[in-house]
């Protein structure tokens, strides 16, 4: 049996920093990382700062699976020196490790407009990670991974901001990245949980059984930290920073640093293009074309998987859509149960990131990022015209995606848009849970009454009626009488039987605010296999439609903070 790491000395020795030893880091920090205040950063790709330990951290979980894969033992998440470090305090960590961790500015366009009001300067040099501090990059299996606390204190880009996460929103997004990861969906990844036993917060939250939009009054949570682990956690907002300052040569280095972290970007994220020739030699206008495109490419499969299993983001901003094409920033996200197309869990974000746009809000983020390297083209009007037809392709890839994604969902063989439009109109006008409806079909029923169980309404007799019209075309197009056993189990490959359902996860973490967290180990077991079939005891309490008493409740169906 290969051996497993079990103590923080042997990790230590996986450690390995590309980040530092690349890449500037801003002229004006201070060696000691005492930079907690709000303050402008200028240039440079990052702020080394100290995190913020959390007082008596206490274990929740960590991620076996993750764990699994980084050759860890599950021993290592109970080492004291394992708790101290992913708890925020890095003053005592073993040689190899550097005592210090790193926090990186980043832009923000909504929806395609550049803002900087967000930022306390008025300038966009005061934003980024505001409570999200990196410590350790290291190379395990082969595989290079960032890990990065959230929650674990201020930063100069917390914006007057705690610098802390509630457990409530760690939990959240603790369980999601691993269930995203079950699905089979891009995404950063979980390492481990820990809470506070003696500090907390505010956050805006509801009143309990609360019907108000917007939080009623302020709720003490205990703070926690969550560690998240990716590859690289470049943002498209940050290639955006960079590519601002190039516009306006903000200063001398500007175009140097773009070019700085293109490079970087494609080293941490794009291996295959790395692989081509190595870095240095510089920048070719050929490594940023493919770039571009294989950006397109995984930005488009991660939002048909997206649509394929109901997720909606919530905020898909550049500042949360990852450089990599992954799934990052848990915050506003939900899942749809009943199928809205504009279903939106977060109070901030309106229609366009909603759950059927986030194919445009993705085409938003792309055209962003192509337009942040565009400054590095400016002598390559070809290699420009390019990269402009690469961004106007995207809507064609992304409908590509849409369609392949929905043709599988049906176990059909090619894509048929007449019977997805009747099919996405009958569940609008039946009112059905989305992923209860599909893993439904996935049995391939004869009759509709197999399929009632995911209706939030008896269906009238007319929709009775299209129903039995619209199963007969679909099982005659996938052939269902001769097929139904192999069509089924391929079906239930992309279409899940266990997702997120909030008002399941609620409880969790308001269990874990007192101390009990047998309800996160058990959403961690039942989310981390959403296709197969479970228990009866699982079934009975997690294949449910939601209970109407959560309709329109403030904190399960909508929520207006997510940090
Ligand atoms: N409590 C906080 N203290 C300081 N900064 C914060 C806090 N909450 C959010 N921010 C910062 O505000 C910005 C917008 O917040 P958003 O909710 O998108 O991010 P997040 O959930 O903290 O971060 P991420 O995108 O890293 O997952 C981010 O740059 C974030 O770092
Ligand atoms: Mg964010």
């Amino acid at each position: 049996m290969k051996h497993k790491i079990s103590k923080l000395p042997e990790l230590a020795k996986l450690a390995n920093y590309s980040l530092l030893d690349n890449l500037t880091a801003d002229p004006d920090a201070t060696e000691t990382g005492h930079d907690h205040q709000p303050r402008e950063v200028f240039s440079g790709h990052y702020v080394p700062v100290l995190p913020t330990p959390l007082p008596e951290p206490e274990y929740i979980s960590h991620s076996k699976v993750l764990f699994e894969e980084l050759g860890f033992d599950d021993k290592l998440a109970l080492d004291p020196d394992f708790i101290q470090l992913f708890s925020g305090d890095v003053t005592n960590l073993p040689a190899g490790m550097r005592k210090i961790g790193w926090a990186t500015g980043y832009a923000l366009s909504i929806y395609g407009t550049e803002y900087i009001q967000q930022c306390p300067f008025r300038t966009g040099n005061g934003y980024g990670d505001g409570r999200a501090i990196s410590v350790l990059e290291l190379v395990a299996n082969n595989k290079r991974w960032e890990m990065q606390l959230k929650g674990a204190g201020c930063t100069p880009y917390c914006r007057g901001g705690d610098g802390r996460a509630v457990l409530r929103s760690s939990v959240r997004e603790f369980l999601a990245q691993e269930h995203m990861y079950a699905l089979g969906i891009n995404t950063s990844r979980s390492l481990s949980l820990f809470v506070s036993k003696t500090e907390c917060i505010d956050r805006p939250w509801y009143f309990e059984d609360s019907r108000s939009h917007d939080p009623e009054t302020m709720v003490s949570n205990p703070v926690a930290i969550s560690t998240r682990v990716a590859p690289s956690f470049l943002r498209v907002g940050q290639l955006e920073l960079f590519a601002r300052r190039a516009r306006t040569m903000e200063h001398e280095n500007a175009l140097n640093e773009l070019e700085q972290i293109v490079e970087h970007l494609i080293t941490r994220e794009y291996q295959d293009i790395a692989a081509q020739s190595p870095i240095p030699p510089r920048l070719t206008p050929d490594k940023i074309l493919l770039l571009a495109t294989e950006f397109r490419e995984r930005l488009t499969s991660l939002v048909a998987n997206w649509l394929r299993v109901g997720f909606c983001q919530g905020n898909f901003n550049s500042d949360n859509c990852a450089a990599g094409g992954y799934t990052l920033d848990y915050g506003p996200f939900g899942f749809c149960e009943l199928f809205e197309p504009t279903y939106q869990p977060w109070t901030g974000g309106g229609r366009h990131f909603s759950f059927l746009n986030q194919p445009f809000a993705a085409e938003t983020n792309f055209k962003m990022f192509c337009r942040s390297l565009e400054p590095l083209l400016q002598t390559q009007p070809e290699a420009s015209e390019k990269l402009a037809d690469i961004g106007d392709g995207f809507k064609a890839v992304m409908q590509q995606k849409l369609e392949k994604m929905w043709t599988e969902k049906l176990g059909l063989t090619a894509y048929n848009s007449d019977l997805l439009i009747n099919l996405l109109q009958l569940m609008v006008n039946t009112k059905v849970d989305f992923n209860m409806f599909f893993r439904k079909l996935s049995h391939v029923p004869q009759h509709v009454s197999a399929l009632e169980k995911s209706f939030y309404m008896p269906a009238s007799e007319e929709l009775q009626q299209q129903w039995t019209e619209w199963l007969q075309t679909w099982r005659a197009l996938v052939n269902a009488q001769d097929n139904a056993e192999k069509l089924s189990e391929q079906m239930k490959q992309v279409n899940p039987k266990y997702t997120w359902r909030e008002w399941l996860v609620v409880p969790a973490y308001q269990a874990a605010a007192k101390g009990n967290y047998q309800l996160i180990n058990e959403l961690q077991q039942v989310l981390n296999n959403p296709y197969d079939e479970q228990s009866k005891e699982i079934e009975d309490k997690y294949y449910q439609l939601r209970p109407e008493t959560f309709f329109g409740m403030g904190g399960v169906s909508h929520y207006s903070c997510s940090s």
